[in-house]
């Protein structure tokens, strides 16, 4: 089998490999993929640091025709690398192929910002002084990505980075490497000069922390886990460096008594399940009025019965596997803390298999849970959701808010005066009425509040927020 390689100071490189298996039939390897040290990480970041001076100069037309023929062929190509992205990851190859598109459209949006690059000349308070305040790129930029998103997470990360004049060190999740290596290959082919762009696949234990440990790494941009996203934060205070963090959620859905059925159980049925649940903007919270409960405990029930879950290339299936044997294990515990908590196993709870040997879970749903128990304060990230029953309005919106974290939160009201009032006190970060809770447009800001998240925005031009630096120049007339 050939072995995909990592590419540094724009030669493809590595004989280590791992293999990247297919969650949906595991006797499946899509590929080998080099497992990189951290001597490699540290030829990326030397290599990163040297292209830099020309690439931050380089003009905007040549990053706009670069990232739009990326966009180009990341689109021509949706079918086969949505199927790659099905393969190594197990999302159904609808939603894989969405991502594929959405990851096309991110690389269109920023071709478009690098030519809309603009500062500010303003009047000083001082007479005959002029006032610049332009924005110049960072630097080197360490990427960390995890495994739930192959290719639009990096896509929404590599794309502004090299936009704004930055070169990059980029660690994907060494569970998903193959969506991460056709990008880069496709940027390479697209004529990036050799150095802006380099690929490191690996261990975090290994390429991640050697990344954390440089001082020639001026800003890491880290999507993943609370633990990662602590070392990562510590890291860069100890390197005077910029971070930005997107971490997890324990987001809300709030169905109030007068909200439209098919509505709330179409949105918690696609926030909470769909993707395997695997989102961190995944609702697993469902907090319900008394006068709806039981109608639309019901009604979700009646809807899980009729998701499918099996093989993600499968026609028809809704819900593919969880990503891997680590992951089940996690969610597997989590049912058996909600049960021994009390909360009431409504549905689901059991792994299943199908004709593929793979991770299947079917969705679970408890009824009877407390926001206190730990199935609604951890994040579990699998498909595994509970409803919590409150009074009204001012409880669910108390209980919403009561979590550690700040990603997403919806509700399903027909009420303006309660949708406006949610819109406006919800402490989250990205609020949907009527809405599933995940699935975010991309060329708006995303990014929590609380544990959730830290640092500027990410995506659409709030991305500059973070991958440039402010520059105020005075000059004497
Ligand atoms: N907010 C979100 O979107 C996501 C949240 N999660 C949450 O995290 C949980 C665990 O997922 P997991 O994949 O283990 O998350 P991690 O935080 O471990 O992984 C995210 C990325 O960080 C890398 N990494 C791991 N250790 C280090 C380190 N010491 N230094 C630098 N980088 C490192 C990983 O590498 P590698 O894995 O390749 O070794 C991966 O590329 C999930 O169950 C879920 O709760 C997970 C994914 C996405
Ligand atoms: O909901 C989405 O569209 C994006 C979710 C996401 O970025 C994540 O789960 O990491």
């Amino acid at each position: 089998m050939t072995i995909y390689q990592n590419l540094i100071a724009g030669e493809w490189v590595g004989s280590n490999a791992t293999k990247n298996i297919n969650p949906s039939d595991t006797n499946e390897v899509v590929g080998l993929y080099a497992d990189g040290s951290a001597d490699d990480t540290k030829n990326a970041i030397a290599a990163a640091k040297a292209a830099f001076p020309a690439w931050s100069r380089s003009g905007i037309w040549e990053r706009h025709v670069i990232l739009k023929k990326a966009g180009d062929e990341i689109m021509a190509r949706k079918d086969e690398l949505g199927a790659l992205l099905a393969r190594e990851e197990g999302k159904t190859l609808p939603e894989a192929t969405g991502e594929v598109i959405r990851a096309s459209q991110i690389f269109e949006f920023f071709a478009g910002e690098a030519l809309r690059l603009a500062g500010e000349v303003i009047p000083s308070v001082r007479p005959n002084i002029g006032v610049e305040i332009t924005r110049e790129a960072l630097g080197v930029i360490g990427i960390i990505t995890p495994w739930n998103f192959p290719i639009a997470i990096p896509a929404w990360k590599i794309a502004p980075a090299l936009c704004y004049g930055n070169t990059i060190v980029f660690k994907p999740a060494e569970l998903v490497p193959a969506c991460s290596w056709a990008i880069v290959d496709i940027l390479h082919r697209a004529g990036l000069p050799k150095g802006v762009l380099n690929l490191v696949m690996g261990k975090g234990s290994v390429v991640g922390q050697a990344m954390l440990e440089s001082p020639d790494v001026h800003g890491i941009t880290f999507t993943g886990s609370t633990g990662t996203g602590r070392r990562v934060a510590a890291a860069s205070i100890e390197h005077n460096r910029k971070f930005q963090l997107e971490m997890g959620g324990k987001n809300p859905m709030v169905v109030l008594d007068d909200a439209d059925l098919n509505v709330a159980v179409e949105a918690a049925a696609n926030s909470g399940f769909f993707s395997t649940g695997q989102r961190c903007t995944a609702s697993s919270r469902l907090i319900v009025t008394e006068g709806i409960h039981d109608k639309f405990v019901a009604a979700l029930t009646d809807k899980l019965k009729t998701l499918v879950v099996d093989n993600a290339l499968k026609a028809g299936t809704h819900i593919g596997p969880v990503v891997d044997e680590r992951q089940l294990k996690t969610d597997t515990d989590y049912i058996e803390i909600g049960k021994s908590e009390g909360a009431k196993l409504a549905f689901g709870g059991e792994v299943i298999s199908r004709d593929t040997p793979g991770f299947y879970l079917q969705p679970t749903l408890f009824t009877e849970a407390t926001n206190q128990m730990r199935i609604s304060r951890e994040e579990i990230f699998g498909p595994v959701v509970s409803v919590i029953r409150v009074k009204d309005y001012d409880e669910a919106l108390a209980t919403a808010n009561d979590t550690p974290f700040g990603l997403s939160a919806g509700i399903a009201t027909t009420s303006l005066k309660h949708a406006t009032h949610f819109k406006r006190n919800s402490e989250a970060g990205m609020v949907m009425v009527n809405l599933p809770t995940a699935g975010v447009d991309f060329h708006v800001p995303f990014g929590g509040r609380k544990g959730s998240s830290y640092g500027p925005r990410e995506q659409g031009k709030y991305a500059a927020e973070f991958y440039t630096t402010v520059k105020t120049a005075y000059t004497l007339a």
